[in-house]
């Protein structure tokens, strides 16, 4: 797993660690990860660039006040070193970390009012973890007249909200964002997410100082493995779990299709349906089990309720019916309508229950929308609803009932096509029924889901439900064969 710290977080850690240290260091350490990989892009191609190498670069550095535009001009006076021609504009008055533009000076570079109106990398160090959220005008003039091959940000993208990944105004868009000593969480929540780029970690050392719970947590494949339940020699298909899909209506029978297509990929032993859509999804998956309501279904390890299910009364007895049983359940689309509509159905309940709203059905859950904090946002509603809840969006984050917030690191813009989520749901609910707990089977889900949808998506400009249910299998392959972790048996 990995994880994000808040700033004050980051600053403790800090500041143990600076007593241990000569003073500079951790700034010198920063500044030498900065600037070997801002030279590793200058030596890649890149279309706009008619030469490559640090050699003969232009760099433009916009410096904040504080310690971020400290660590941008150490950066860049060793690239200067290296033969780049340096700008470094100050963006707030005259105030720029002394030292380290003096370093810069004696290596080269010049403090300018006016760089060039095209540089090949700019170095972002307007503001840092110290930042509010916001640009000082210099610097959004500044983004608006330079043209950049690449944008590097120098720990975060300036202007956005560090500890929440909200943008409330102006920000900077980040080809690639060099973070010092941990992620923080506007790197992978909410839309500052989008503002990061492409995340490269620099480590100074941090790690043994951090708290160990991190306020947003990362899945890797690492940890995919360690939870997938691998069928042993005693497994048949009903230990190997049974997932229940109760999903899909005469007017809607593609999401009973897709839900149990989404069942079918993830690690259960049996698949049974019941609805009345029951004839098109045999047609479709001869392997699942086919009934006409919940009550028939038989026994199973964990329901999925709510994909193109209805909103009516019929839909509503058919819900309580599933709430009813022992067994964990994934509530999704019509299911999330109707808890609106009827919250005292979900009371009563000791089995785990993951809620999957968009922003709309959160809505309708939560009374308003999610806030721009989205891990706080769903954090509340799992809480208040003593649920766990996959708030989905660019940057999907699920939010357990006792509060650890996890932000996905997959996922693309393609998957948001109809019918996607009827397939995250039904492979939700698979993994439930292996035994994985409702938090970690909303966060593999949420991941693999991404994950599917980026093979999907090679080489093609778009993608449907279908094709992102065909790549589960090799989502799965891929994530637990990408680690030496042995799959863990029941
Ligand atoms: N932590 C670590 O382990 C390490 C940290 N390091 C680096 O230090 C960075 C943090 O540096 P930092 O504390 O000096 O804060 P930073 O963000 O540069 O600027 C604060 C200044 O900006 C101002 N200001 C704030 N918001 C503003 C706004 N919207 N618009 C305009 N102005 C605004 C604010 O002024 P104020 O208004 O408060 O007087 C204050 O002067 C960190 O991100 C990393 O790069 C590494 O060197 C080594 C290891
Ligand atoms: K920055």
């Amino acid at each position: 797993m990995d994880g994000a710290w808040s700033a004050a977080a980051v600053r403790r850690a800090e500041a143990q660690l600076m007593a241990q240290l000569p003073p500079g260091t951790l700034m010198q350490r920063a500044a030498a990860g900065l600037a070997t990989e801002c030279a590793r892009l200058l030596r890649e191609r890149s279309p706009g660039r008619r030469r490559r190498g640090v050699y003969g670069a232009t760099v433009t550095v916009l410096a904040g006040p504080g310690d971020n535009g400290g660590d941008a001009l150490f950066a860049a006076a060793r690239l200067a070193k290296r033969g780049a021609r340096v700008f470094a504009v100050p963006v707030m008055g005259e105030r720029v970390h002394p030292v380290a533009a003096a370093a810069l000076t004696r290596a080269g570079g010049r403090l300018v009012a006016n760089p060039p109106r095209r540089c090949d990398l700019l170095l972002d160090g307007v503001l840092g973890i110290g930042g509010r959220p916001g640009l000082p005008g210099r610097a959004i003039d500044q983004l608006a007249a330079i043209d950049a091959g690449t944008v590097v940000a120098v720990d975060v993208p300036s202007g956005v909200d560090v500890d929440t990944g909200a943008v409330p105004a102006s920000a900077v868009t980040a080809d690639v964002t060099v973070a010092f000593g941990s992620y923080k969480p506007c790197h992978v929540l909410g839309r500052a997410a989008l503002h990061t780029g492409r995340l490269v970690l620099v480590d100074i050392g941090l790690g043994p100082h951090l708290d160990p719970h991190p306020a947003v947590r990362v899945a890797r494949d690492g940890d995919l493995a360690a939870w997938w339940h691998e069928p042993g020699p005693d497994d048949d298909k009903y230990t190997r779990g049974v997932v229940g899909v109760a999903a899909g209506s005469e007017q809607y029978p593609g999401a009973a299709v897709l839900a149990t297509s989404g069942a079918l990929a993830g690690p259960a032993g049996y698949v049974r349906y019941a609805g009345t859509a029951a004839e098109y999804v045999r047609r479709r998956h001869p392997e699942v089990v086919c009934t006409q309501e919940v009550k028939e279904a038989g026994r199973v390890q964990a329901w999925l309720a709510g994909p193109g299910f209805g909103t009516d009364e019929a839909s509503l007895t058919e819900l309580r019916h599933v709430l009813e049983s022992p067994a964990p359940v994934v509530l999704d689309a019509d299911a999330l309508t109707l808890i609106g509509e009827y919250p005292s159905v979900l009371t009563q309940r000791e089995a785990p229950v993951v809620l999957t709203p968009h922003d709309r059905e959160y809505e309708r859950l939560y009374g308003s929308a999610p806030a721009e904090d989205r891990g706080a946002a769903a954090a509340a509603l799992a809480k208040r609803l003593n649920c766990t809840v996959l708030l989905k969006g660019h940057h999907t984050v699920v939010a357990s009932s006792d509060g650890e917030v996890w932000a996905n690191p997959t996922g693309r813009p393609q998957l948001a096509t109809a019918g996607s989520g009827d397939v995250l749901a039904g492979f939700m609910a698979s993994l439930l029924a292996s035994g994985m707990s409702g938090t970690r089977a909303a966060v593999a889900a949420a991941y693999l889901h991404g994950r599917a949808g980026g093979i999907a998506a090679t080489g093609h400009r778009t993608i449907t439900a279908t094709d992102v249910a065909k790549a589960l299998p090799q989502a799965v392959g891929e994530t637990l064969s990408a680690t030496d972790t042995p799959g863990r048996r029941r």
